[in-house]
């Protein structure tokens, strides 16, 4: 029997450093990560490019994936589409890789529904003063996006008590570490699992 991949749902308020901590782990991990590239409609930043850091879509088509069921999840953030196609997280499970969603928390609440078997981590800042200075030094934003941002937070940290795992990025190694130690376990577990299951049948 072969070994499913995990999925890993990493979320997190805007600004946190959920990108930024992902892509070390990518870089980090002995395992090989696979990232889900999300579908908006929101406009590309400076550098992003179509394909690789997001798939960016009209409004058009992307309520015709809404309407297709080809999306796991999808939401409305500040204003934009955004959401996860699904038969790339199926397929890419199923050859056992572990795919990571780098989502907001209502579409990792919809996940959780369709695929309770994933791994939630909530991603935290040391405090809200730190994350509004994230948000404003990355330079993406004007100030009325930061401030919706913000307000979105409160609601997203008040959903925090869902997930499995709340990990604090003060600093990246150590958020690197912890999550990539919540991994390792629930790896062993699910290996657990699989052998006990073998070794019942056998019986
Ligand atoms: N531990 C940290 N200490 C200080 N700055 C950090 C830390 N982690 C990330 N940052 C910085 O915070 C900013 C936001 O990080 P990042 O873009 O990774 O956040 P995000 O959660 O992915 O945001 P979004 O959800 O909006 O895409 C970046 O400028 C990044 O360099
Ligand atoms: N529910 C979903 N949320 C997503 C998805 N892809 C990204 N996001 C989250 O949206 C906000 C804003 O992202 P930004 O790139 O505009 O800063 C952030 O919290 C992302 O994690 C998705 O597919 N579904």
């Amino acid at each position: 029997m072969t070994e499913k991949g995990l999925l890993i749902v990493l979320s997190g308020p805007s600004g946190v450093g959920k990108g930024t901590v992902r892509q070390a782990i990518f870089s980090k991990g002995k395992r090989e990560f696979i990232y889900s590239i999300s579908a908006t409609t929101r406009q590309s930043r400076p550098g992003e490019v179509d394909g690789v850091d997001y798939f960016f879509k009209t409004r058009e088509s992307f309520e015709k994936m809404i309407e297709a069921e080809e999306l796991l999840e999808y939401t409305q953030y500040v204003g934009n589409y955004y959401g996860t196609p699904i038969d790339y997280v199926k397929k890419t499970l199923e050859s056992g890789k572990d795919v990571f969603l780098e989502i907001e928390v209502r579409g990792a609440m919809q996940v959780k529904e369709r695929m309770p078997e994933g791994v939630f981590i909530f991603l935290t800042p040391p405090n809200m003063d730190e994350l509004e200075a994230r948000i404003i030094n990355r330079g993406t934003d004007a100030s009325p996006i930061i401030r919706q941002r913000m307000e979105k937070a409160i609601e997203e940290i008040d959903l925090m008590r869902y997930y499995d795992y709340a990990v604090e990025n003060d600093t990246v190694e150590n958020a690197v570490n912890k999550i990539l130690a919540i991994i390792q376990s629930e790896h062993l577990k699910v290996s657990r699992l699989l052998e006990s299951k073998i070794s019942n049948e056998e019986e």
